[in-house]
C-alpha cells in the first residue's frame, strides 16, 4: 500500500477552516477595493501589522509598533532582506543541532557561520561570549529540533550578553510556539529585551500552512530606521487579498478557535504516537519528551548507520528524517545508536500502528 508520513515538515490541513476563511476573503474583497488595487506599503498594509502586533503582544507577550511590523512571503526572505542590509564580514552564530536552512541562507550571503553547541537549557552562553558574533540565531521557545524549552535564567545571560556591546542582535525565531501540551508557554525573549536588541521571527506556516508563505520579522527601532531608509524602493512581497483575509480571520476569532482545536488535535496524535511506539520498542527507544511542537526525537538503540536506516525507510515507504538533517557540521557519530526526528502532523490517527510497525522493520 501506499506511503506513510512522520515527517515533521507538514502541517494536519484536514482540519483547516477553508469555509471560513473563504468568508474572510469575500469581505476582504468587498471592503478594500482600493487596497487590492494599489501596491501596498513596502512592510505589508498597515491594518494587517496592527492585527500582528496586537496578536503576538497578547500570546507572546512581544512589545511593539504596527510601524515596527514587516511581513513577507517567509521568514528566509524576510531574513535576506534585513541581513543583507549590514556591512562587510559579519560573524553570525547558530544553535547545532539546528535549522539548517538558515544556516546555508547566512552562508549563502558570505556571512561568517558559526554553529554553536547546546547544554540542556538551550545555545551554550560560554561558546556564545567566546565568539562574540554580531547576530546570534536561537528558537528559544522549542528549540528546533531538539525541542528544549529555554529557562529563563538562559534568556537574561543571552540578553545581557547582547546588550554588553554595540551591534550585536539576537534573532528569536518564535516558529514553534504556539503548540504546548500541558506546559505553559514562556513570554517570548523580546518581551524581556530592555536594549533592543531582539528581533523577533513569526510565521503562520505551522499554525495555518507552510503553503501560504506569511511570516513576518518584528525590528527594534534602530534596525527598523535603517530598513526604511535601505529599502524606500521596495514593493511588498506578500500577496496583500491573503494578508487582509488573513486580519479578518484574526480578527474573527477564528484563528484563535483554530490553533486550540489544532493544539487538542496535535496532543491526542502525539500521545497516541508515543504511547505506541513505547509498547512496540520497549527499552530499545529514549523518547525526548517536551510537550510542544509537531515532532520529537527518539534515540534507538541499533548498530545500524543512517544510511542504512534511509534507505530501509524508503523501502518501507515510511517518509522519516533523522537527526543528520540538522547537524550542521555533518559529522554526526555513528555507533550503537541512531536518532530520529518524528513528526505527528501529517499521520492519520488510525495509521499510526501501521506507521509504527514499519518503523520497526526499518530499525530491526
Ligand atoms: C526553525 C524554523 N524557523 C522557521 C521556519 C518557518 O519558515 P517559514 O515557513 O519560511 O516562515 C521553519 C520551517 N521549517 C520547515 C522545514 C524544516 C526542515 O527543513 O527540516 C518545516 O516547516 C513546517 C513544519 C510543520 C508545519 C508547517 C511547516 C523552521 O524550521
Amino acid at each position: 500500500e501506499g506511503w506513510l508520513s512522520l515527517s515533521h515538515m507538514t502541517a494536519d490541513i484536514s482540519m483547516f477552516p477553508f469555509k471560513e476563511w473563504m468568508k474572510c476573503e469575500k469581505i476582504a474583497i468587498k471592503n478594500h477595493k482600493n487596497e487590492l488595487s494599489d501596491i501596498s506599503h513596502p512592510q505589508g498594509p498597515y491594518l494587517v501589522r496592527k492585527t500582528i502586533s496586537r496578536m503576538i503582544a497578547l500570546t507572546r507577550g512581544v512589545k511593539c509598533e504596527p510601524e515596527q511590523v514587516i511581513i513577507g512571503p517567509g521568514t528566509q526572505p524576510l531574513l535576506r532582506q534585513v541581513l543583507g542590509m549590514q556591512r562587510e564580514n559579519i560573524k553570525a552564530a547558530i544553535e547545532n543541532p539546528g535549522y539548517s536552512r538558515i544556516y546555508q541562507l547566512l552562508k549563502d550571503m558570505n556571512f561568517e557561520v558559526f554553529p554553536i553547541d547546546l547544554d540542556k537549557k538551550g545555545i551554550d552562553i560560554k561558546k556564545v561570549e567566546a565568539l562574540n558574533p554580531h547576530f546570534l540565531f536561537i528558537t528559544p521557545s522549542h528549540q528546533f529540533p531538539t525541542g528544549i524549552i529555554m529557562p529563563i535564567s538562559r534568556r537574561i545571560e543571552l540578553l545581557n550578553w547582547a546588550s554588553a556591546s554595540e551591534g550585536r542582535y539576537i534573532v528569536e525565531d518564535d516558529y514553534d510556539s504556539e503548540f504546548k501540551y500541558g506546559t505553559d508557554n514562556i513570554p517570548s525573549l523580546q518581551s524581556l529585551d530592555r536594549n533592543q536588541r531582539v528581533i523577533y521571527a513569526g510565521t503562520f506556516s505551522k499554525t495555518i500552512m507552510p503553503s501560504f508563505r506569511i511570516s513576518y520579522l518584528v525590528l527594534p527601532p534602530d534596525l527598523l530606521r535603517e530598513y526604511k531608509r535601505h529599502f524606500s524602493y521596495w514593493i511588498q512581497g506578500s500577496n496583500t487579498l491573503n494578508l487582509i483575509t488573513l486580519h479578518y480571520f484574526i480578527e474573527s476569532g477564528e484563528y484563535a478557535k483554530h490553533v486550540k482545536r489544532m493544539n487538542n488535535h496535535y496532543e491526542m496524535k502525539r500521545e497516541n504516537l508515543i504511547k505506541e511506539l513505547k509498547w512496540k520498542f520497549r527499552n530499545d527507544i529514549k523518547i525526548k519528551n517536551v510537550p510542544a511542537g509537531l515532532h520529537f526525537i527518539a534515540e534507538f538503540k541499533t548498530d545500524k548507520g543512517y544510511k542504512e536506516i534511509e534507505e530501509r525507510a524508503k523501502k518501507e515507504k515510511l517518509e522519516i528524517y533523522s537527526m543528520k538533517r540538522f547537524n550542521l557540521l555533518g559529522n554526526i557519530e555513528e555507533g550503537k545508536k541512531i536518532i530520529l526526528i518524528i513528526g505527528f502532523a501529517n499521520i492519520k490517527n488510525e495509521d499510526i500502528p501501521v506507521a509504527v510497525d514499519r518503523l520497526y522493520r526499518v530499525i530491526y
